[in-house]
């Protein structure tokens, strides 16, 4: 595949491969998105134009006057009892019609039988004007082309049948010369090419104009994944899949600070698990592995408000994080962490503790003031962790510092 082909594959909207010139249009998937997202627009449009296109039919009642004299009152009746109550309830219906294809049938109608009635009118009237009456159906033409922007089949399909229309009248006027008549059709052919050329042109822009924001939206949402993914790894441990030591320090950072402005207490738990190394040197680097997973999942499983963070911050060792927890409950906490890694029985056979995977917590309380930083709490729960290690292991130790009951 050529490599501007690749590149526009890669980008390619929902439904495939577009077409955005040429052809009818999008690919199934792609143009049902199109038409629902311009549904809307079109609405709007068709409403606003097709009023301006009722007051311009209205205006053109003073001509009637001097090109159909002898039957001025009929060409009223026609435009002001008939036509312009039509189009004026067509333009009211239009915005109950849910279906786009009724829509445009709808708007097609409106086109054709304001062209009609000219045509109508021209024929009722005897008067010599009434010959070029009928060029009104090129102005027409060109309004349902290029100023109501009727999707591109029905604008082709209502210029044949108004150019039709044009056609079989302008040939039975026969008081004007041959050349003149053909000069007039040539005339009304060349402003429905023209109006319709246009009409594909808008077609195609706004075609563009939608791909372009669909690629768009589709490299914001590739972006905000991106962006997700990326925050997920930076934050992630990608062994345990609990919170890393970025992510750890960024929450003591905010819970510090909320618990200092609330004066409630803070608590830490650091937990290492004990004789690891030699339960590497015995079972291997991956098996280890495989421990540190299942102790995590184990302190994972405990912590269970909402608030509360377990993560690993070092080699085989894990803090958990308990806002507006005190010392008692941080202990407690711990204490139920510790009997849970016990009651997992990961055999370890090197342990100088027991037969299976044990862990040692330091435990450290404080309600934050200005005197200390989240270091100190860090510090302090460190420490109750070495002394639990010297004290034989397995076993919780709270810090000497702790300041909350
Ligand atoms: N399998 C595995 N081992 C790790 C990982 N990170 C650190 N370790 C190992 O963890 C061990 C930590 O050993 P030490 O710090 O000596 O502590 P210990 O053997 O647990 O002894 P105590 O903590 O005093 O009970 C080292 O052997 C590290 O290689 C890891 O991601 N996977």
């Amino acid at each position: 595949m050529p490599a501007d082909t690749q590149a526009n594959s890669q980008s390619d909207p929902p439904g495939g491969p577009a077409r955005p010139v040429g052809g009818d249009g999008f690919p199934p998937e792609l143009e049902h998105l199109y038409q629902l997202e311009s549904e809307r627009s079109r609405e709007r449009r068709y409403v606003k134009t097709g009023l301006v296109g009722v007051g311009l039919y209205a205006s053109f009642a003073i001509s009637d006057m001097n090109m159909v004299p002898d039957i001025y009152l009929k060409a009223w009746a026609v435009r002001f009892l008939l036509v312009i109550p039509l189009m004026l309830a067509c333009t009211l219906f239009l915005v109950r019609l849910r279906r786009l294809v009724a829509r445009e049938v709808l708007v097609a109608v409106c086109v054709i039988l304001s062209g009609a009635s000219l045509a109508w009118i021209a024929t009722l009237s005897r008067h010599p004007n009434s010959e070029h009456y009928i060029s009104g159906v090129m102005l027409i033409i060109l309004f349902g082309n290029i100023v109501m922007n009727q999707r591109f089949r029905s604008a082709l399909i209502t210029s044949l049948i108004l150019l039709g229309v044009y056609g079989a009248l302008i040939a039975q006027a026969e008081t004007l010369p041959l050349a003149a008549r053909f000069n007039n059709v040539l005339f009304c052919l060349s402003t429905a090419v023209i109006s319709l050329i246009a009409c594909h042109r808008m077609d195609q822009d706004q075609r563009r104009a939608f791909l372009a924001r669909m690629r768009e939206t589709e490299r914001n949402d590739q972006l905000s994944r991106a962006n997700a993914l990326l925050e997920k790894l930076s934050s992630e441990d990608g062994l345990t899949g609990l919170a890393n030591r970025r992510a750890f320090d960024q929450r003591l950072e905010a819970e510090w600070a909320r618990a200092r402005r609330a004066g409630e207490p803070l608590s830490l738990l650091m937990m290492d698990i004990d004789f690891f190394k030699r339960y590497n040197d015995h079972y291997g680097h991956p098996a280890g592995d495989v421990c540190l997973q299942r102790v995590a999942a184990v302190l994972d499983a405990h912590a269970r408000r909402p608030a509360d963070l377990v993560a690993r911050v070092g080699g085989e060792e894990f803090a958990v994080l308990l806002p507006s927890a005190g010392t008692a409950a941080a202990v407690q906490l711990a204490e139920r962490m510790r009997l849970a890694v016990a009651a997992a029985e990961i055999p370890h056979a090197a342990s100088g503790a027991a037969g299976h995977v044990t862990a040692s917590f330091g435990v450290a309380s404080v309600v934050p003031d200005g005197s200390r930083s989240p270091s100190s709490l860090v510090a302090a729960a460190d420490a109750a962790l070495y002394r639990a290690k010297e004290l034989g292991r397995n076993q919780v130790v709270a810090s000497r510092e702790a300041v909350v009951a």
